[in-house]
């Protein structure tokens, strides 16, 4: 086993991939197995709070004035717009993490790596692309989660093909094939603790768009 080097560990760890592809599944397992060494940013958003949902827990809540205020100081390191609201990640949350000696996780949309990729290179964070063995694998992991409308699997697999295709031009540090789940976690563990000479996946072909989804050229 590859030694742990404590910079490696305090480099926040940028995860994406594909609705479906298995995100939840690997950091609920990595929060299992160490409750103490890792945190997810708490993310600012517009929305209103769900009952039960505390201020600072899930989210920090702001006004729309608010939230632009801080786009202006530059605060945030990634926003998005989902539905009217406004999400972001700020500089200031990733710092909470770290400040409580956790390694800092960010779960976030190609948009949002795409912004971190592009304006603030001195986070220093890893890029992890967790991706699904096929197409075929992700369309019944999607349908099989039973979470999802027929509409809203589709529009989570043309958003898949865009993630794809960003992993396809090499954008990331490394990629994780979520086939078989221990050995996926295995893979994700490894890297998770900053452990050396962890071996990337290689990018599965994935080249059966056609046969789940239409992308306009
Ligand atoms: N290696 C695996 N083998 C089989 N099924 C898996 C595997 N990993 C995850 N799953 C299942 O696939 C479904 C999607 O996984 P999960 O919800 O973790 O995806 P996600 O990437 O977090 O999606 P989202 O971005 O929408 O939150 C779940 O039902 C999960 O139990």
């Amino acid at each position: 086993m590859g030694m742990t080097t404590v910079s490696e560990f305090s480099r926040p760890l940028v995860m994406s991939g594909p609705s479906g592809t298995g995100k939840s599944t690997l950091l609920k397992r990595l929060f299992e197995e160490f409750p103490d060494k890792f945190g997810f940013s708490v993310s600012h958003t517009t929305r209103a709070p769900r009952s039960g949902e505390e201020d600072g827990k899930a989210y920090h809540f702001v006004t729309k004035e608010k939230f632009e205020d801080l786009i202006g100081e530059k605060a945030f390191l990634e926003t998005a717009k989902f539905s009217s609201n406004y999400y972001g990640t700020s500089v200031q949350a990733v710092k909470d993490v770290s400040q409580q000696g956790r390694r800092c996780i960010l779960d976030i949309e190609l948009q949002g790596v795409k912004q971190i990729k592009a304006s603030h290179s001195e986070l220093g964070a890893v890029y992890v692309f967790v991706s699904p063995p096929s197409w075929s694998t992700l369309a019944s992991r999607l349908t099989g989660r039973g979470t999802e409308t027929d509409a809203s699997v589709k529009a989570r697999l043309e958003a898949a093909y865009h993630e794809i295709q960003y992993a396809k031009e090499k954008n990331h540090d490394y990629v994780i094939v979520n086939d078989d789940l221990d050995r996926a976690y295995a893979v994700f563990k490894q890297l998770a603790l900053g452990e050396e000479g962890v071996k990337s996946d290689e990018l599965p072909p994935l080249d059966d768009h056609a046969d789940y989804i239409q992308i306009q050229k």
